[in-house]
């Protein structure tokens, strides 16, 4: 669920990049700007520079899949395209509907204190980071570039409740179904809702201007740390903020500014493609939100793109005529081609009759999933995508960052009462030992056992084809609702984790028997889960 488009002119790229991971959302929006080009939302590096390529000359956005040379990159520049025009075009676009940071939180005082925390990066995850840590008494400043929200998230109405936003949720639907095959669907039983990124921005930023939380519009190019033990955030423009502590919650392109262990599992990516549209008609009923449609649209005409991607469709029918469609691939080792998504969905709904007569908004997504964690021994923390926190086995994230933002804050809280400043600026060693225990309030070895799990669960849904994913499905779907309620909300505990892969050993047929157990004899990220449960 996310971001949206432009029809001739408008394209909007907001981009996280990193030599670990790439992350990035591009919106067209059909009505507004019209003299747009292209930029990143982070900084535009030659990786994402590989992958993502927009036409300076069309002005449309394309994904591509060959590599994109320096000089073309020199080209593109030279031709006008640089990070600021992006910048400016997201906030004259924000401005429409979101509040910008700098109107309300007042500007982090430069050279006059040193904060307890600088919180980096502006998303959901900052931003309720910064938020509850002020609130509980810390000095918080907020670093990042001032953009709007752009994503829709999809989400689970109980969770949101229990977080206190449903204020933010703008359309809910009372049941959510799943579709395997031509058989019956499956009804979930639990009601699903639409994210306003409007609504879900003006909230965090309200709560961090009650908390105190000061803020400063600028791209962090590296943090040192000062012979004091302070840390020294570098920002653009020669601007240095000194800290105690610096929590970096940018998003999957934190990599520069963070260590990650080394020789972990690679990085699979989800990849979807969806429209916003008006139809003639839906052949769903519209009360229903459809979660997965993994029905074979294609009878069996196109095979080589179902075996190699399979896809499903992911449906948000607002009224009987006005919907939303996301074509997605779950989870594939390498990342799916835009054009092949979009060709996909298009072709699927001609299949189904459902002929579109208006597109109000246009979005990829691009989710890494899996990967590793970040190094523990470092003194910067992270938070949210930047510290791992996407389920590697859904994509989802952002309801686990703002409920464990909270507790998060309260251990940093903690940890920076206990040595008074002197204290820690004298002891820069002492610092590093106090980060750890920020570290393992966010990675305890349990968590960290539940992760094994979920990779390994990736690694076995990224080798299936079609059929052998819709079969595995079907078995998840038939579990008990605890369990995969449980799993898909990451509250499973390792030990819930053992009884859920027995239930499903002894529930699925014996062709998916088979495979969970070759996967987890031959698998690598089997003997990574068994090391993770027997290390205590
Ligand atoms: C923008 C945004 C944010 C977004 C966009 C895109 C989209 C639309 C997305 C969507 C998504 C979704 C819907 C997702 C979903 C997902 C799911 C459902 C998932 C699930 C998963 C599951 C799993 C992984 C599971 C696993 C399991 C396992 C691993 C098991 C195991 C077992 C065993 C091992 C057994 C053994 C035994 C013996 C040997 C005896």
């Amino acid at each position: 669920m996310e971001c949206f488009g432009a029809p001739h002119m408008t394209a909007t790229m907001a981009a996280f990049t990193s030599p670990r991971f790439m992350s990035y959302t591009i919106r067209r929006r059909f009505s507004l700007l019209k003299h747009c080009r292209f930029t990143t939302l982070s900084s535009p590096s030659s990786l994402l520079l590989k992958r993502i390529r927009c036409s300076a000359k069309s002005d449309n956005c394309v994904a591509v899949k060959e590599g994109v040379s320096e000089a073309e990159k020199e080209d593109y520049v030279k031709a006008g395209g640089s990070e600021l025009v992006f910048v400016q075009m997201q906030q004259n676009k924000c401005m429409e509907t979101q509040s910008r940071l700098s109107q309300k939180l007042p500007r982090i005082p430069i050279g006059e204190c040193v904060l307890d925390l600088v919180v980096i990066g502006c998303g959901p995850a900052g931003l309720a980071l910064a938020a509850e840590s002020a609130k509980r008494g810390l000095n918080v400043g907020l670093i990042g570039p001032d953009l709007p929200f752009t994503n829709n998230y999809g989400v689970w109405e109980d969770e949101f409740i229990g977080l206190g936003l449903e204020g933010c949720i703008e359309h809910v639907w009372r049941d959510t179904v799943v579709y395997l095959d031509d058989n019956d669907p499956i009804l979930i039983g639990r009601a699903y809702g639409r994210v306003s990124r409007d609504l879900l921005h003006e909230e965090l930023l309200r709560r961090c201007v009650e908390s105190g939380v000061s803020y400063l519009s600028s791209k962090v190019e590296r943090i040192t740390e000062a012979p004091n033990g302070q840390s020294l955030i570098e920002c653009e423009g020669n601007i240095t903020i000194p800290c105690r502590l610096a929590t970096v919650a940018s998003g999957a392109a934190s990599g520069k500014l963070l260590q990650y262990e080394l020789g972990g599992p690679r990085v699979c990516v989800q990849t979807a493609y969806g429209v916003e549209v008006e139809v003639e008609s839906i052949p769903y009923d519209p009360s229903l939100m459809v979660f997965m449609d993994y029905r074979d649209y294609t009878k069996h005409k196109s095979q080589s793109l179902e075996a190699q991607y399979p896809t499903f469709l992911y449906v948000m029918p607002m009224s009987p005529t006005k919907v939303f469609f996301e074509e997605t691939c779950l989870a594939s080792k390498e990342a799916m081609p835009f054009e092949l998504l979009k060709t996909k969905l298009m072709s699927r709904l001609k299949t189904m009759g459902i002929r579109i007569t208006k597109t109000y908004e246009e979005e990829w997504s691009y989710i890494p999933v899996g990967g590793s964690l970040p190094n523990t021994e470092q003194k910067n923390l992270a938070f949210g995508a930047a510290a791992s926190m996407v389920h590697p086995a859904t994509g989802y994230s952002v309801v686990r960052s703002l409920s464990e933002a909270p507790n998060y804050a309260a251990v940093i809280a903690k940890i920076l009462g206990q040595g008074n400043s002197k204290q820690m600026v004298d002891l820069g060693r002492y610092t590093t030992n106090i980060s750890k225990q920020a570290w393992e309030t966010l990675w305890p070895l349990e968590r960290k056992r539940q992760r094994a799990f979920f990779l390994f669960g990736l690694a076995l849904i990224v080798q299936m084809d079609i059929e052998g994913t819709r079969t595995f499905f079907r078995t998840f779907f038939r579990l008990p609702t605890w369990m995969w309620w449980g799993f898909l909300g990451s509250s499973l505990s390792s030990t819930d984790l053992i009884v859920f892969a027995f239930y499903m050993f002894i529930i699925a047929p014996h062709s998916l028997r088979m495979g969970l157990v070759r996967h987890l004899l031959s698998d690598p990220t089997g003997a990574t889960m068994v090391k993770a449960y027997l290390t205590i």
